[in-house]
């Protein structure tokens, strides 16, 4: 295998995920930028989790709000589920892995809180039981998901859903996706 055809055919199909992205979720981009600076002009925050890459996503872009993206500014209120290393081992040793996030939920959401769970399956159940646990609160439950958005359907308002199967080309389209929510946050609320 030729690294630099191997790269080349990356890109072809890095770009076909991008034409094929941009159409689908413009609506569904703008709800969630409408949900979460709602959340912030109201003394809300903005949660967001997932597994794997995913977890790191969610720190990722918990990092561009609370500290800066592009602008100097306010702080903006946001949180990873993903971070703490004592409560996801005390919570997958004495409940379940599939807790990690929704006891988390329970102990900080507050009703009107914006939630982002991430998941390239849709699929993945300490994910779906988060979503369901902020929703039985009051939080907004929203996601970011690919393939045919899984059990995240029906769950999330709104749910951005990649239109790939392939796992490393929705989290380029998730990290992409979420780079320009925190700009059109910063741009509403920290310019
Ligand atoms: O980053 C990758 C693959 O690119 C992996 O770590 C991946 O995130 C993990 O397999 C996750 O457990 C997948 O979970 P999900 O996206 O289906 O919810
Ligand atoms: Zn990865």
């Amino acid at each position: 295998m030729d690294p630099r055809q191997f790269l080349a055919e990356q890109f072809a199909d890095h770009e076909k995920t991008v034409a094929a992205t941009k159409t689908m979720v413009a609506d569904a981009f703008a709800q969630l930028a409408d949900a979460c600076t709602v959340a912030l002009k109201s003394g809300n925050k903005i949660i967001f989790f997932g597994n794997g890459g995913s977890a790191a996503d969610a720190q990722h872009l918990a990092a561009e709000l609370v500290v800066r993206y592009r602008l100097n500014g306010r702080a903006l209120a946001a949180l990873a589920l993903t971070t703490d290393t004592s409560i996801l081992t005390a919570c997958s040793n004495d409940f379940s892995y599939d807790d990690i996030f929704a006891r988390q939920i329970e102990a900080l959401l507050r009703p009107g809180d914006v939630v982002i769970g991430i998941s390239t399956s849709g699929n993945s159940p300490n994910v779906l039981k988060a979503l369901e646990a902020a929703r039985d609160r009051g939080g907004v439950a929203t996601g970011l998901s690919g393939r045919d958005g899984g059990k995240m359907t029906g769950l999330c308002d709104p749910l951005i859903v990649i239109p790939s199967n392939v796992t490393a080309r929705i989290q380029e389209m998730h990290i992409l996706i979420g780079h320009a929510l925190c700009d059109v946050l910063e741009q509403r609320l920290r310019a």
